[in-house]
């Protein structure tokens, strides 16, 4: 057996102050060296939460011939079901920025009459979520440097869409200490924002290739980087392997929202970005192209696990 992993405690950004100097300067640090943090007071209501995960638990009792009137291989493609991530994921995404209708499609089948609420709920989780990544993503350009924020914001991820994948991790069998929810991967959009329940099972790869538990911090909220902002940054930033270990003989719930480039955007780090003197370490790249990389297959719009971006649109220089 591997050895236990040590508990990593994540960087706070409190989203109810004024970032300062010292504010920026720990999250700059948290993003370069494990591209994972913490946020608080981030605004979104226990209430609101409990709303989305009652819906959540109910679509993970249905049928399975109802789940998968959504996909894979049905018009609709938002359900992904057991056995294509890990025996025990299953995930329902729903695409913004209109959620409402993303949702409305497949509330219908899922709930029928009961659908509008279901839409109601994840719309109102979906704006919230936006606003929350573009001030994170403000906050983030600010701490990389003076004036970055007004200077890349709206020209660079101004036309940034969001869509919220719906997970649930079924237990592990009694004769399992511990089995992979869901296998190493890097996200391949800006940012996530990951509402998980009270079990802990995150964990995170260390640059030496350690796993690492992601220490709970009651009330905040998991960021982290994904590939996209990797290579927009040129590497100063960071998109860490992460994955999912279950280890309770209970569901694990999670509400992931990814924050992402539009399909046709080319990511180039913009010279300031880059630095005087300072190689750059990926080619310029389409996004579109990048996910078609990552895809599972043709059918299955799951992240290929293993494939990251450096593998794509590395330059092999200063890695
Ligand atoms: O469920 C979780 O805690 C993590 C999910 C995740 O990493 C993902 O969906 O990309
Ligand atoms: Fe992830």
């Amino acid at each position: 057996m591997s050895q236990s992993p040590s508990s990593l405690k994540l960087s706070i950004l409190d989203l109810s102050k004024e970032p300062n100097p010292s504010s920026l300067s720990s999250l700059l640090e948290a993003c370069k060296e494990w591209g994972f943090f913490h946020i608080i007071n981030h605004g979104i209501s226990e209430e609101l939460y409990s709303k989305l995960s009652s819906f959540s638990r109910q679509i993970y009792s249905l049928p399975s011939e109802t789940k998968l009137k959504l996909g894979p291989s049905s018009s609709v493609k938002s359900y992904t079901p057991q056995f294509i991530a890990s025996p025990f994921y299953e995930g329902l995404r729903v695409l913004g920025p209109d959620f409402f209708s993303s949702a409305e499609c497949s509330g219908k089948v899922l709930f029928g009459q009961k659908s509008n609420e279901f839409s109601e709920v994840v719309q109102e989780y979906g704006f919230k979520m936006t606003e929350l990544s573009k001030r994170i993503l403000e906050v983030i350009l600010m701490s990389l440097g003076d004036g970055f924020e007004k200077k890349f914001y709206e020209t660079e991820f101004g036309k940034c869409y969001g869509y919220l994948r719906i997970i649930n991790y079924s237990p592990p069998g009694p004769s399992h200490e511990e089995v992979e929810g869901l296998g190493k991967h890097t996200d391949m959009c800006c940012m996530t924002i990951l509402y998980p329940d009270d079990v802990s099972s995150l964990q995170v790869r260390s640059k030496e290739g350690k796993w690492m538990d992601v220490e709970p911090c009651k009330g905040s909220l998991v960021v982290n980087l994904g590939d996209m902002m990797e290579a927009w940054s040129n590497g100063s930033l960071r998109s860490s392997e992460h994955r999912v270990m279950l280890r309770k003989p209970r569901n694990r719930l999670s509400l992931a929202f990814f924050w992402t480039f539009e399909d046709e955007k080319l990511i180039f780090a913009p010279e300031e970005v880059v630095g005087e003197g300072n190689n750059r370490i990926f080619k310029p790249f389409v996004c579109l192209d990048y996910i078609r990389f990552r895809e599972f297959d043709d059918k299955e719009r799951y992240e290929k696990v293993g494939n990251t971006v450096r593998d794509f649109a590395g330059t092999g220089v200063g890695m």
